[in-house]
């Protein structure tokens, strides 16, 4: 049993991450080792575990009332503590902490974003104190509470002294540039993931949850009125500070692009796996374009989240950006699957030392604040 005095005191702790994002796959596990002096990360094993069928397609529908909302509290709460049980099988260890991002059900820009997932069910079940809710604080200045991730990036990246992006390819895109070891600005691009996996579900008729590979993108040729469409969404222009979830790119919009495209044949649903897939990479070139580019020039893309598995998605990013190389996480020893659950166990970690971890040029916040509230036993 781990009291939160204790661990402050650690100069190095074994630290769990948990994350379940907005692609709702299941939940991304990480332990890692922390030195807080030199600060010094180490990836120790990683692991997604999926949410059984029944939680999944009940979030998936998004719709909740009172008491369906705290139930999923507890349900989340209790998965997630299973899902770090599982992954301590394959690699026991003593824990000292645990950062729990929990999953978020509901997200405004700026105005509120709720992340269910009780944390005193993983402080009871693995005796250490449990930091979890980290988005609101930041939201409670005057920010978006995302993203977070950015800090962490300076963190990883930082010491490369290079400009670069950290792209993130989950459900939604998003970027954090690093320029002389710290995170300049981040923004949410639009949807990575969130609008394939939705059409994947409708053109399989349930059979598949993602268009594995880019299979049917890369039989399909890309429509320019299609792609037009997509890059008229308001979202897309939105200046930063932005944040996007399925509130933007879920089952309504989906519907209005099935509405707008309306895929009769095999042939044009192919078209459309190629367009949306497209779309994606034009548009976090864009966004490079318009709001990094003209402040600074990079000199290499680091990408991580499960879109480095598509490797049409990838093609064209290589495209896009040529002759600035694109490279995964993976060759800085970080597993591209699990950056995000890593970076909520640094988040964890640095907030029981009392640092800040919002960036206010990130989020729009009036001031640093600390993230994250303490469960203690
Ligand atoms: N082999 C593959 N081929 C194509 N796509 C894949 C493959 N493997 C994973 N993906 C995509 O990666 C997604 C999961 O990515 P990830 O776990 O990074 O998202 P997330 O963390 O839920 O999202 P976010 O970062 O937006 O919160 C899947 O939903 C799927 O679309
Ligand atoms: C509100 C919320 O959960 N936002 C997520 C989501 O998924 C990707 C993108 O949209 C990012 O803004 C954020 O997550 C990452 C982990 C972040 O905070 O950096």
């Amino acid at each position: 049993m781990w009291q939160l005095t204790e661990v402050q005191r650690l100069k190095t702790r074994i630290v769990a991450g948990l994350m379940s994002g907005t692609s709702m796959d299941g939940i991304d596990v990480c332990i890692c080792e922390i030195q807080t002096d030199p600060w010094q990360c180490c990836w120790l094993t990683a692991q997604t575990i999926p949410y059984s069928e029944g939680l999944r397609f009940s979030l998936s529908q998004s719709q909740g009332n009172l008491a369906q909302i705290a139930h999923w509290h507890r349900q989340i709460g209790e998965a997630f503590a299973e899902a770090l049980a599982t992954v301590l099988a394959d690699f026991p260890t003593e824990l000292h902490l645990i950062g729990s991002h929990g999953q978020t059900v509901y997200h405004e820009h700026q105005k509120t974003t709720l992340q269910l997932g009780e944390a005193a069910f993983l402080a009871e079940r693995f005796g250490c104190p449990v930091v979890s809710d980290f988005r609101i604080h930041d939201v409670a200045v005057g920010g978006s509470g995302a993203p977070l991730v950015p800090y962490v990036d300076a963190r990883l990246f930082g010491h490369l002294q290079r400009s670069l992006l950290a792209l993130n390819l989950g459900g939604i895109a998003n970027f954090t540039l690093v320029a002389d070891g710290q995170a300049i600005t981040a923004l949410d691009c639009g949807p990575a993931n969130m609008v394939l996996d939705e059409l994947a579900r409708l053109f399989s008729r349930g059979k598949t949850q993602i268009d594995r590979n880019g299979y049917w993108a890369g039989q399909g040729r890309v429509r320019r009125e299609w792609l037009e469409y997509l890059m008229n969404h308001y979202f897309i222009h939105q200046p930063p500070p932005k944040s996007a979830g399925r509130e933007q790119f879920g089952g309504l919009f989906v519907q209005e692009l099935i509405n707008h495209t309306n895929p009769g044949s095999t042939t044009s649903w192919y078209d459309l796996f190629a367009t949306v897939t497209h779309f994606t990479a034009v548009a976090i070139f864009d966004h490079y374009q318009t709001w990094i580019k003209p402040q600074q020039e990079i000199t290499e893309v680091i990408v991580s989240g499960g879109g480095v598995h598509n490797p049409i998605l990838m093609q064209e990013l290589a495209q896009i950006f040529h002759p600035i190389p694109i490279s995964t996480s993976a060759k800085y020893g970080i597993n591209p699957d699990s950056k995000e659950a890593l970076a909520f166990a640094i988040l964890a970690s640095e907030r029981i030392d009392g640092k800040p971890t919002n960036i206010p040029a990130v989020t729009g916040a009036k001031r640093p604040v600390l993230l994250g509230k303490i469960t203690e036993l």
